[in-house]
């Protein structure tokens, strides 16, 4: 089997044991994530709708264009995020979706996650934060200890087209001296200690079929922040978003309630948070 086949195969069998535990008769609302991971979950529930067992009023909320697109191709029915209601009303959540299952670009111990690869953060972070469950899929490629280990291409973050190479500088000058650290991360040694280099290193994603830069589905550009390993992901979760003219950030942190991963032996790996694990010790 060539390396390409295994890594297919291993997404394919993480997101066809996640669909399988999470998505029942008793789901009445499931976001789709985005990314190549998610076409196999699709491919699922497809299967699992001829079967008979899908709820047969099964909502879908879609992540992104390819997401709403993969929706429709299963012959599921999509619904706008903002025309569903409250799943429990007076229950105290906001909650309008049982359960999301989406893709992953990292994922470390904690299951705080590196997402946007595809440019569909924002929507993805829209979607996961109305749902009840987020359940991520992914590769062994993906499986690590702490974000940065594995994945090189920066956390994406998306961008007001209207100040880029502002933002893009600002970006690039956060550090222990920056100005915009200050409220979120008071010392200068928490700075240090959140991220491995001393500032991040930022470009400005290009598209690979037309001349010019990736335009998000929002008409945003994408930013991709390198920052080596990331220690403290809330806290660069809260240092990025506070430059003006930044959208969202790819970085999930404390959202996934578990991540289940296709390993190289054929094998899967459930994990949830490594905090969660100690409680239940
Ligand atoms: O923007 C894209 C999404 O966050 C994807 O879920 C992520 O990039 C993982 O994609 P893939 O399943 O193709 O590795």
């Amino acid at each position: 089997m060539s390396s390409l086949n295994l890594v297919e195969q291993s997404k394919r069998s993480a997101a066809f044991a996640a669909v399988d535990k999470h998505v029942g008769p008793s789901v009445r609302v499931l976001g789709i994530g985005s990314g190549s991971t998610v076409v196999y979950a699709a491919e699922r529930l497809v299967e699992l709708k001829l079967q008979n067992k899908l709820n047969p009023e099964l909502l879908c909320v879609p992540t992104s264009f390819q997401s709403k697109l993969l929706i429709i191709e299963a012959g599921l029915r999509a619904s706008d995020l903002d025309d569903l209601p409250e799943l429990d009303p007076g229950s105290g959540s906001y909650a309008s979706i049982d359960v999301t299952i989406d893709g992953a670009d990292e994922v470390d111990a904690e299951l705080n996650a590196i997402k946007g690869g595809g440019g569909a953060h924002l929507r993805e972070k829209l979607v996961a934060n109305a749902s009840k469950k987020l359940v991520l899929i992914a590769d062994y490629r993906k499986n690590s200890e702490v974000l940065g280990e594995k994945w090189d291409k920066g956390v994406p973050v998306e961008v007001s087209p209207l100040a880029w190479s502002t933002i893009k500088r600002q970006l690039e000058r956060l550090g222990p001296k920056s100005r915009a650290q200050t409220a979120v991360l008071p010392a200068a040694e928490s700075v240090a200690a959140a991220f491995e280099f001393s500032h991040p290193v930022v470009v400005l994603r290009q598209a690979v079929r037309k001349a010019g830069p990736v335009v998000t589905d929002n008409g945003n550009f994408i930013l991709d922040v390198s920052l080596g390993k990331i220690h403290d992901p809330l806290a660069v979760e809260q240092l990025l978003k506070m430059v003006p003219g930044v959208i969202e950030v790819g970085l999930f942190c404390n959202m996934a309630a578990e991540a289940w991963f296709g390993n190289e032996d054929g094998s899967i790996a459930c994990r949830v948070p490594r905090s969660e694990m100690k409680k239940q010790d």
